[in-house]
């Protein structure tokens, strides 16, 4: 039987819309508007597309967003003195710096001086560790995403055995330690498996919930699958294809085609894990606005 489909893009407009009557209430209450900065290095297509997304989701719900533009032989220095600027500004709750960047440029440098307080991609050490050991803190959008889609369509954590495909520290690595937690829509059992993993089909057919996150196009099939499991896609592989308007396609890391006839529920590429990473940043952001209300 095909399987259910995980409709990412529906779950995100629910959660957009209840983030627009909280900031609406924010406005409302204490004069403030949850601000987010987006800062893109470069001339990347994918992240050029990411990046006004992210500013028009922000736009429909009513946070205020500022881009900041910078060429592809801006140098470190000027980057991390735009994110110093940034750190200071009442206005911005959220710095979010669009990965990747130019090569002469230190991600790992540019993240450390991203203030943890404002840090709405969870991407810092900071927040990194806070996941580990299960404290409150800003978690990375993706696997956020991943998780409040698995809540919101009812699909079963608690004692579930997780199969993660990925080590990213994106996606594979902290997915795997959320869905660990002795916390809500968490507990369970996970595997996580990667490129030098022996004989992975074996491991991911005993998923209950598959998590496909390698970054290549296609690569679980229907005989990797188990007819119980539930695949979350997180793979947005740009393939070319002549026919198609803009002469590439979009493709997950899971063979959609095959796999949906056998498996129990899917998520789709496009519209499944994509929209929400983005509402999970709007998300992150409108917590931290929150936050500074506090201090
Ligand atoms: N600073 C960050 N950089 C990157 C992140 C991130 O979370 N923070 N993640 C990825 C890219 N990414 C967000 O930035 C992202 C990828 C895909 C989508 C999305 O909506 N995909 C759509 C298809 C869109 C298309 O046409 O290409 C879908 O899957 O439906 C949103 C965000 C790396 N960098
Ligand atoms: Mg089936």
């Amino acid at each position: 039987m095909a399987a259910t489909i995980i409709d990412g893009k529906k779950i995100a407009e629910t959660i957009q819309q209840e983030l627009a009557e909280e900031i609406k209430q924010l406005q409302a209450e204490h004069h403030l508007t949850p601000g987010l900065a987006v800062v893109l290095v470069g001339e990347n297509p994918a992240s050029k597309v990411y990046v006004r997304n992210k500013n028009k989701a922000c736009h429909d719900i009513g946070i205020y967003s500022e881009q900041h533009n910078l060429p592809q032989e801006a140098s470190e220095q000027e980057l991390l003195a735009l994110i110093q600027q940034l750190n200071h500004d009442d206005k911005i709750h959220g710095i979010l710096v669009q990965l990747p960047l130019p090569d002469h440029i230190d991600e790992h440098k540019v993240i450390n001086t991203i203030l943890p307080e404002k840090d709405v991609d969870g991407f810092h050490p900071v927040n990194i560790g806070k996941l580990m050991i299960g404290e409150k803190g800003f978690r990375p959008c993706t696997p956020f995403g991943v998780q409040k889609m698995l809540s919101y369509s009812g699909v079963p954590i608690d004692g579930a055995h997780v199969v993660v495909v990925g080590r990213s520290n994106i996606v594979g690595k902290p997915i795997a330690n959320m869905l660990l937690q002795k916390q809500p829509d968490a507990n369970a059992t996970v595997t996580v498996c990667h490129s030098r993993t022996k004989d992975l089909a074996a491991i991911t057919r005993q998923a209950d919930i598959l998590i496909a996150a390698i970054g290549q196009p296609e690569m679980i099939t229907a005989e990797m699958v188990s007819e119980n499991a539930v695949v979350i896609d997180v793979g947005v592989n740009r393939i070319e294809d002549p026919a198609s308007k803009t002469g590439y396609r979009l493709v997950g890391d899971v063979k959609f085609d095959e796999v949906s006839q056998k498996c129990k529920a899917i998520s789709p590429v496009p519209g499944g894990v994509g929209p929400m990473t983005i509402t999970m940043l709007l998300y992150n952001t409108v917590e931290s606005a929150k936050q500074s209300l506090e201090r």
